[in-house]
């Protein structure tokens, strides 16, 4: 479904090696958490899969379309069945929860109806749906200036739901927030991987949220690939491994 084939990224004029001929694929049903130290290259890494950063060298292709030569608006075609999920949402605070939310079918749909707001039955159902998904329903007119952060980055699940997406990809989705909401975050998350099947991808720092709820776990260490595999794999030593032997 996903596959980088020799990706390496280079920044600053190839001074910076973000991250170095990757070859990794994933498919429908994974689960995968992404671990490394900071710099390690795992935002680089998120932003190739949909396509934000191109890969100094190697391709990327999704669902058998290869990014390599796409126009940008073939880019946007690929990128709205793929949600994202950040630190910072990029809401529009003083927008209500659910004008938000149905922000998320902009990608498929033509620019002067996006424009106007002028938005289908469906769509608005659509919305509706993902809000209740994230259990969001009874704040649905609340502007997101006025949530928490954990409500908010429901409001960001709501909107890559309302996608239809194929692929969930998280930039440390859980950064900002308490233990305890990280790990419902973590919990919805897992529960809409499971019920449609989407291949989610996530950036974490907290190791102990990876090992609960990944099914696979990449490390990443100086833009390189140093462990692959199941979460019960994640050994002290490769732990070691990963954070320099800082991991007591
Ligand atoms: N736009 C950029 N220009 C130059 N160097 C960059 C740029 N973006 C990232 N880098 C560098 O590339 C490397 C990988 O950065 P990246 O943000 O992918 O790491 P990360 O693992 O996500 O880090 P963190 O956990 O701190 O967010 C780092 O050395 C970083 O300083």
């Amino acid at each position: 479904m996903i596959k980088l084939k020799n990706v390496s990224v280079r920044y600053k004029k190839g001074e910076v090696h973000a991250i170095n001929n990757l070859s990794l694929s994933f498919e429908k049903g994974e689960f995968v958490c992404v671990l490394g130290k900071s710099g390690a290259g795992k935002s680089t890494f998120i932003r190739c899969i949909n396509g934000i950063q191109k890969p100094t060298t190697g391709e990327v292709v999704i669902n058998n379309t290869s990014l390599l030569n796409l126009k940008e608006k073939e880019l946007r075609v690929v990128r709205s069945n793929i949600g994202m999920i950040f630190q910072q949402n990029y809401l529009i605070p003083r927008l209500t929860v659910f004008q938000n939310v149905i922000t998320g079918t902009f990608g498929k749909r033509k620019a002067w109806k996006n424009l106007l707001g002028v938005f289908t039955d469906e769509e608005k159902e659509r919305s509706n749906r993902a809000l209740r998904a994230v259990e969001l329903e009874n704040l649905t007119e609340r502007r997101v200036e006025q949530l928490s952060g954990g409500q908010i980055q429901r409001v960001g699940i709501a909107r890559a739901l309302v996608q239809k997406p194929y692929v969930i990809l998280g930039d440390e989705p859980v950064a900002s927030l308490d233990i305890s909401t990280s790990i419902k975050i973590f919990k919805l998350l897992e529960k809409i991987h499971k019920e449609k099947q989407i291949v989610t991808i996530i950036n974490v720092h907290d190791v102990q949220l990876a090992k609960r709820f990944a099914t696979r776990i990449v490390a990443l260490k100086n833009g390189e690939v140093i462990f692959d595999g199941a979460p019960g794999e994640l050994t002290r030593d490769v732990m070691n491994q990963i954070y320099d032997s800082e991991w007591d």
